[in-house]
């Protein structure tokens, strides 16, 4: 009998311990990867600004970003597996969401029609992308390192009600301005009769996924407005399962 105690007491002990291992690399891993995007987003913030005050332009800017750019936003890819492994408390789908039109905004439309790059909507969203996440990649890192100032907390749950709209706006009028070019040249589409018989047309895709951000973007919007009420003023939130 006791044996079976003491059998039961190292089993936990040695449970516990694996926990605080993985808790530890997981720690370990997110502080990394924060302070890698926090040092990304303002490297590309200081690039921008840079850009600006030496030409005095917003054209060509877009090309001097676009690889760190590409880089850092296509890395955040590595934030729907936070979600989906529980390495982070955020909802899978709110992520896949956010990410996934980010990396469509860099690949499928700025970085694959050239007309576009120096649209000034561009900017309208490269500046709101980028606060956003210098803002709220270094919140993550201070609240892992558990010293968290207070402004970058207030920041984080204040600033999106600017950013949000205004990178919306910024990401709407620039595949707005894409249509035009994809309607000419067809890119991306698939006509009949092909050996597939399907058929696909990017432009009106496009379109949908504008009519998209309808339904969805207030979800996103909403839901940040909970995570401040939580985080800034203690509000207790019972969350739908997502
Ligand atoms: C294929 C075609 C697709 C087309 C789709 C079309 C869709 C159209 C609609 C989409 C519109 C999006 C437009 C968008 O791109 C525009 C902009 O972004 S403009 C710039 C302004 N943007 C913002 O302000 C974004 C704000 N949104 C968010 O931050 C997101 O909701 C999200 C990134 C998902 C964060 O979610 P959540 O609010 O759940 O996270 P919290 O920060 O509160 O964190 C929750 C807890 O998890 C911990 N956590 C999360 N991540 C980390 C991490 N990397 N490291 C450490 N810890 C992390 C966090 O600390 C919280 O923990 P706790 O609960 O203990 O406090």
């Amino acid at each position: 009998m006791a044996s079976g105690e003491e059998d039961g007491a190292v089993e936990e002990k040695e449970s516990n311990n694996k926990k605080r291992t993985k808790g530890a690399i997981a720690t370990t891993w997110l502080t990394f990867y924060n302070i890698a995007m926090t040092a990304g987003w303002l490297v590309l913030g200081v690039a921008m600004m840079r850009f600006y005050l030496q030409k005095g332009t917003h054209k060509g800017l877009y090309k001097s970003i676009a690889r760190t750019l590409k880089f850092f936003q296509t890395f955040a890819l590595l934030e729907v597996g936070h979600c989906a492994t529980g390495l982070v408390r955020t909802s899978v789908i709110v992520t896949g969401v956010q990410v996934s039109s980010r990396i469509f905004m860099v690949w499928f439309i700025t970085h694959s029609i050239r007309q576009v790059q120096n649209q000034e909507s561009l900017i309208l969203f490269l500046v709101a992308w980028t606060v956003t996440e210098i803002t709220r990649y270094s919140f993550y890192t201070f609240s892992l390192l558990k010293h968290l100032p207070y402004f970058i907390k207030w920041a984080r749950y204040n600033l999106f009600i600017i950013m949000y709209p205004l990178g919306v706006i910024g990401e709407l009028m620039t595949i707005y301005a894409a249509l035009p070019y994809v309607r000419k040249s067809g890119m991306y589409s698939l006509r009949l009769p092909n050996k597939y018989n399907v058929s696909f047309d990017y432009y009106y895709f496009l379109i949908i996924v504008m009519l998209s951000y309808i339904p969805l973007f207030p979800q996103l919007f909403l839901h940040m407005l909970r995570q401040r009420r939580r985080v800034l003023h203690g509000e207790v939130i019972v969350e739908k399962d997502e």
